[in-house]
């Protein structure tokens, strides 16, 4: 009984893992699913796709650890955010295909609500700004074009969820709908203040409250699976935002703990406790995981291309063949020769915010090779994450606390050694690369077992997170200081166009 089993739904594939009671990993399963793009700026799921890619998953990752559904305690379940998905309560079908998180067909609506002097207001409940980014505005377009949904919605029989909610909806056949706080936090219909949905929010984007499940600790029962799906009825006994559930898989719990996540882009997220920080260096704030009813906050910053810069290295210059091999290329030169890439290929997130900006090589000389384009191109994402990193340090010290002082690392572009070191060049503290770098099905899979009773608390699950490797600073403060500043003279070239 001592195992927990993580279903990480995430952007491009629905994974499950297993693991044991000292948080490592037993068995994996994955698959990935169909991205649809109707329209340019529009990106779709079809969630009848992901919940059978999920479920099928759960069922290999247990079969392959070799377990009975019995041996696994509880579940955890962690998420893409923000993706919006409306259902008929009574057949359980989406009555349209879920919006994606990146999808931007909201933003005349954005745009309508900031013009009416609306976004303090949000800002200061929500701690989000107005982006089609988020759920509130994605859940007003489906009522307002899906034909017959407000009617629908107004008598009761549609529900609202993200990912999480869906998935919980069909695990238990319909019984239970709920969410998180860390996933709320992200609808912009939820203070995140009183933990709880906020009336007014929801009459400016005019939805009705009976669409919205009910919301918990990110530690809690939600509910038994139906036994028929995975072998036996299990406890649901975790849920978290996949870049909240990354912070507390990372042993994140404190404020001033910090962590990066370096997908196909980056995600960094500081905890900032129990006092919600307003930055004023172009972050958001968002709930973190909760194990109890106290809330407790995060703030968080963004960068639009972060591994993906590699892949456009392989797939878009044919530089390398496979990702693996931009650590060797960027390793045949000492340095990046004075060149700097910006790959502001969508524009620019924080904190910089530059929608408009576009992608740039600069410093290239007649000396300039492949090599010091690829070792410039890694280098941007240790950049990127410095501006980030820096923006927080501020925002904490204006706010009376510390500055960051070690970045934990996770995500698919954390396993190459040069980034890492680079990275704690450039930010002059500790970056640590944890053991289990599947920092997020980790984090569900904790959360579920604080709520089960396997672990007795955070100490314990700090007790468990190790270190597989430390990358400490080895640059003069001088030069990465003059290096930094050559990357801002970079990026206004790419904003002055
Ligand atoms: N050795 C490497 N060095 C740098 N980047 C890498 C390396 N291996 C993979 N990546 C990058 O990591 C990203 C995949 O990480 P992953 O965490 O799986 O992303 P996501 O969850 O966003 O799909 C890709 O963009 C890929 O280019
Ligand atoms: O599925 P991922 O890992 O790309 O994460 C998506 C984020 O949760 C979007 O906010």
């Amino acid at each position: 009984m001592d195992y927990l089993l993580a279903l990480d739904q995430g952007t491009s594939s629905s994974r499950s893992i297993v693991f044991d009671a000292r948080g490592r990993l037993v068995a994996q399963a994955q698959r990935e699913f169909t991205q649809h793009y109707p329209q340019p700026g529009w990106v779709e799921h079809d969630a009848m796709e992901i919940w059978q890619s999920q479920l099928a998953t759960a069922r290999e990752a247990i079969a392959k650890a070799g377990l009975r559904a019995q041996d696994i305690r509880s579940i955890g379940i962690t998420n893409q955010r923000e993706t919006t998905v409306l259902w008929n309560r009574a057949t359980g079908q989406p009555i349209h295909a879920a919006i994606v998180w990146q999808d931007r067909r909201t933003e005349p609506l954005c745009a309508r609500l900031r013009d009416d002097g609306h976004e303090a207001l949000f800002r200061q409940r929500t701690g989000l700004l107005l982006d089609p980014y988020f759920s509130g505005t994605k859940l007003a377009w489906l009522l307002d074009h899906v034909p017959g949904a407000r009617e629908m919605a107004e008598r009761g029989e549609l529900a609202f969820g993200t990912m999480d909610s869906w998935l919980v909806w069909q695990l238990t056949g319909g019984e239970v709908h709920a969410t998180d706080v860390s996933n709320a936090s992200r609808t912009l219909m939820f203070d995140v203040h009183q933990n709880r949905w906020d009336e007014e929010l929801l009459a400016l984007l005019n939805i009705p409250a009976c669409l919205l499940p009910e919301v918990h600790p990110s530690a809690h029962h939600f509910g038994q699976t139906a036994s028929s799906l995975l072998g036996a009825a299990l406890s649901i006994g975790g849920i978290a935002g996949d870049q909240q559930a990354a912070l507390f898989g990372q042993g994140c719990f404190r404020a001033g703990m910090a962590k990066n996540t370096y997908g196909t882009g980056c995600f960094m997220l500081m905890h900032t406790g129990g006092r919600f920080e307003r930055s004023v260096n172009g972050l958001i704030t968002t709930s973190a995981a909760q194990v109890s009813s106290r809330p407790e906050y995060a703030l968080e910053g963004s960068v639009f291309i972060g591994g993906a810069v590699v892949q456009w290295l392989r797939d878009g210059l044919h530089a390398i063949k496979s990702s693996s091999e931009v650590q060797a290329l960027a390793a045949s030169v000492p340095d990046a020769g004075g060149v700097m890439l910006v790959p502001a290929f969508t524009g620019l997130g924080a904190p910089y915010w530059n929608p408009e900006a576009r992608g740039a090589i600069v410093g290239l000389s007649r000396g300039s090779s492949m090599a010091h384009i690829a070792r410039a191109a890694l280098e941007s994402i240790a950049f990127q994450s410095a501006a980030l990193l820096q923006a927080m340090s501020r925002d904490a010290v204006a706010a009376g606390g510390e500055p960051v002082s070690e970045l934990r690392v996770d995500g698919g572009a954390c396993v190459n050694d040069l980034l890492m070191q680079f990275q704690a060049d450039l930010l002059g503290i500790r970056v640590v690369r944890p053991r289990v770098i599947e920092t997020t099905a980790l984090g569900a899979a904790c959360l579920a077992g604080l709520s089960s009773g396997l672990y007795a608390g955070l100490d314990e699950l700090s007790g468990q997170w190790q270190a597989e490797r430390v990358f400490e600073p080895a640059m003069s403060r001088e030069r990465a200081a003059e290096l930094m500043a050559q990357w801002e003279r970079a990026v206004r070239q790419t904003v002055a166009r």
